[in-house]
């Protein structure tokens, strides 16, 4: 029973992230971006509030929430703090991986900022490589068709291997595209295959060999090739992170997780 399964996921939503769903059936929706890329924007254009988001405050999580129907589908949109990457280098780094890691929403739509491309991959990379259902909206196109820059959409999508989507949020353009896409994802007609970076040999073997390691109950629930690459990287707050996952769903799943518990970290 993976951690999408209703049991599970409703009760960690709510105690780790504080997120509350109005139903069972409500598909969870993580948007993550660089700073002032329009999120915001999106955000409201998509839930129809009108609330300053990204307020996520260290340990005393105070998230942005919203929903929205489409095509008989209840969606809930989770705004995550603006972050140039997701290397948990700061509390809003930190929230934001713990929740796309953790908090298993079913897609991930990261907004980026087309007039500076390059920088805004970054963070889509690092998302790439926790999970597959990621969508790339290219916000601020009528910005970037005004300073001349063209980006190849097509091209884009193909090489990163996830649906590419050109956006003026502001003026919502782009808006209904993204909505039928997430639905096409849901259904299964879109099925993202995110561009996987390879590493040299010599840290290939070695995610192969902490991999190996991992609890079968971590490779189960967790992308364990990703916290592996994060271990090797020496980033402590991924094992702290873990541990109250597992306390989390250790309370939750006692039955389940069977002799497995936080002490074997
Ligand atoms: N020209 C243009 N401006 C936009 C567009 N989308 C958003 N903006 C503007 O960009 C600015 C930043 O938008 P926000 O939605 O606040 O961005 P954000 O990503 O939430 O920013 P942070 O919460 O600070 O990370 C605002 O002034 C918006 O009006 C767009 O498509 N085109
Ligand atoms: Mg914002």
């Amino acid at each position: 029973m993976g951690l999408t399964s209703q049991s599970s996921g409703l009760s960690l939503l709510k105690d780790k992230f504080n997120i509350s769903k109005k139903s069972e059936e409500q598909i969870v929706i993580a948007l993550a971006g660089n700073p002032n890329t329009g999120k915001s924007t999106l955000f409201n254009y998509l839930t129809g509030l009108n609330q300053h988001t990204g307020n996520w405050p260290g340990k005393t999580v105070a998230n942005a929430q919203g929903s929205f129907k489409y095509k008989d589908k209840e969606y809930l949109l989770v705004d995550l703090p603006g972050t140039y990457s997701i290397l948990a280098n700061s509390v809003e780094e930190q929230v934001a991986r713990d929740f796309i890691c953790f908090g298993h929403p079913q897609i991930t739509i990261v907004i980026a900022d087309a007039t500076c491309l390059e920088r805004n991959l970054n963070l889509v990379l690092q998302i790439m490589e926790i999970t597959d259902n990621v969508i790339l909206c290219l916000n601020l196109m009528d910005e970037a068709n005004r300073k001349g820059i063209k980006v190849q959409t097509h091209k884009l999508e193909k090489d990163l291997g996830i649906p590419v989507i050109p956006m003026v949020a502001r003026d919502g353009v782009g808006v209904h595209i993204l909505k039928d896409t997430i639905e096409k994802i849901v259904e299964g007609e879109i099925q993202p295959n995110p561009y996987k970076i390879q590493y040299d040999n010599n840290i290939e073997s070695l995610v192969r060999e902490i991999t190996e390691h991992l609890p079968e109950y971590i490779r189960e629930k967790l992308n364990a090739r990703w916290i592996a690459l994060r271990l090797i990287d020496g980033d402590s707050s991924i094992l702290k992170s873990m541990r109250e996952f597992l306390l989390i769903n250790e309370s939750m799943e006692t039955e389940q997780s069977g002799n497995m518990s936080r002490d074997d970290f």
